[in-house]
Parts: structure tokens; sequence; C-alpha cells
């Protein structure tokens, strides 16, 4: 019998805190992580370099199937660092912009067939907790626990003018929620993996919660997930 491989899939729209319950989860359970957005971001921002349009699919397919990308943790700061091509992007690819080259490069069925591999290959003896759009539904759909967290547009944009206003950029409420619904819009109306909940996906509206309520509940489930058998109780250690 192979040795398991869990994996716990949190899936959900833009701001909707999947990055920061993924990373208390991977530190609480010793987890690896796999952040597919920085993958799509990656890819945008290779794009770019390479003077490629986000739309033109014949040249972003070799370029997604042979980008040159490293995710590391920093030893000291513990932090994710992104290395493309040789250069640390670790901050540039969280750029709002970014994020929307990546929702356009992301609506391209032929990029992502090319990224799959790449994805499944972060599944580990470890166990793996998968942020994205479609990890749930496509990438791991026999995943042990699949999480879906939304929250309202208004409080996804909120939480990122925060988050970018204590980086010093210049962004406004109103332009982030612009962004924010039109990359919703991409990002659940596309024709391939779309952003949807999958079938068997537990579903966390985060709108009224703050980050270590969302974890909490997300611990809750995974406690009721070893009751009912799907997940080893080793494995919450
Ligand atoms: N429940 C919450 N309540 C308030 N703020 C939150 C909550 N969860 C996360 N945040 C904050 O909101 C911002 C966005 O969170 P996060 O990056 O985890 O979202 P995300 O779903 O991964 O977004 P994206 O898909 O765009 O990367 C961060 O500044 C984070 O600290
Ligand atoms: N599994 C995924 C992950 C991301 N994308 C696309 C759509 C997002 O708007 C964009 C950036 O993702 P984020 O870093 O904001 O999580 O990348 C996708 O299509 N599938």
């Amino acid at each position: 019998m192979p040795a398991s491989m869990p994996v716990i899939t949190v899936d959900g729209p833009s701001g909707s805190g999947k990055g920061t319950v993924c990373r208390l989860l991977a530190e609480k359970l010793n987890w690896d992580v796999l952040d597919s957005g920085a993958i799509y971001r990656v890819l945008s921002l290779a794009a770019l370099h390479h003077q490629i349009a986000l739309d033109n699919e014949e040249a972003l397919v070799p370029l997604a199937a042979n980008l040159d990308v490293q995710f590391l943790i920093d030893s000291t700061t513990k932090k994710s660092k992104v290395i493309l091509e040789g250069e640390d992007v670790s901050s540039t690819i969280r750029d709002e912009k970014v994020g929307s080259a990546a929702s356009k490069v992301a609506a391209l069925p032929r990029v992502r067939e090319a990224l799959l591999r790449r994805q499944r290959a972060f599944r580990s003896e470890q166990g793996l907790i998968a942020d994205g759009r479609d990890m749930g539904t496509v990438v791991f759909p026999d995943a042990e626990i699949k999480l879906y967290l939304t929250a309202s547009a208004e409080e996804r944009a909120n939480r990122r003018y925060l988050e970018l206003n204590a980086k010093g950029l210049d962004v406004t409420l109103g332009g982030l929620l612009q962004d924010i619904m039109a990359r919703d819009d991409r990002d659940m109306n596309r024709e391939v993996a779309p952003l949807v909940p999958a079938d068997d996906a537990i579903v966390i509206d985060t709108t009224e919660l703050d980050a270590q309520q969302v974890f909490a509940n997300v611990m809750a489930i995974l406690d009721d997930a070893v009751v009912s058998g799907k997940l080893e109780k080793s494995r919450l250690a």
C-alpha cells in the first residue's frame, strides 16, 4: 500500500484569505504548500520579459512548459521566495497588475494543461496544502479535504487595500474593487477550469471572520475529518 500523500485544497476568489489560511495550516501540520496563483503570476511576468502577448497561446504553452521558476523558503525569515530565471520576483509578482495579467493567461486552455504536471508534482508524503482556483475541481480531484473560501467583493477589496496601502503602494479602494470584480468575472466565467466550489467542497464565507477565526473553523473541519476517517489523526500532530 503506497504511503498516503494527503492533499487539502483551498480554492476561492482573490482576497478571500486562501494564502493566509494555507500558511497557517502548513505551519500547524508541517505540510508543504502549493501557491498555484504564484505559478500563473510568474508565467505572466515571464511573458512580459519575453515580450509575449498575454493571449498568444502558441507562444505561452512552451514558455509555461519550460518555465524556469524556483519556489524556495528563506532559511532565516521562513518566508517563501520565488525565483524566475535567476531573479527574485517574490514581491513583484504580488502586484495587482500581475494578478490581472495572470488571470488573463490562466484563461487559455492549453496553458492550463501545460502547468498541470508541474502543480501535481508538489504532492508528497509530507502532505500538501494546495491554494488556487481549481485545486479541488481539476488538479487534485481526489483530495481528502476540499475547502472553498469566499467573501464579499467589498470586503476582499478592503483587505487588499489595507495590504497594499501598508506596503506604501498608491492604490484606491474603488480601483481595487473594480480590479477584483474584473478578475472574479474572468476566473469564474472562463471555459476551462472556472472558479467554482467542487461538489464535495466545504464553503466558508469569511466576510465577517478574521484570519484566526477562519483558521479555527478549518481546524474544526480537520478534526471532523479525523473522526470520519478521511484524515489520519497522526497527520494533525
Ligand atoms: N479573514 C480575514 N479577515 C481580514 N483580513 C484577512 C483575512 N484573511 C486574510 N486577510 C488579509 O487579506 C489580505 C489578502 O489575504 P490573502 O492573500 O490570504 O488572500 P488570497 O485569497 O490568497 O488572495 P489572492 O488569491 O489574491 O492571492 C492579506 O493582507 C491578509 O492578511
Ligand atoms: N489555480 C489557479 C490559481 C490562479 N489562477 C489565476 C487566476 C487568478 O486571478 C490569478 C492569480 O492568482 P492568485 O495569486 O490571486 O491566487 O491566477 C488560476 O486560474 N488557477
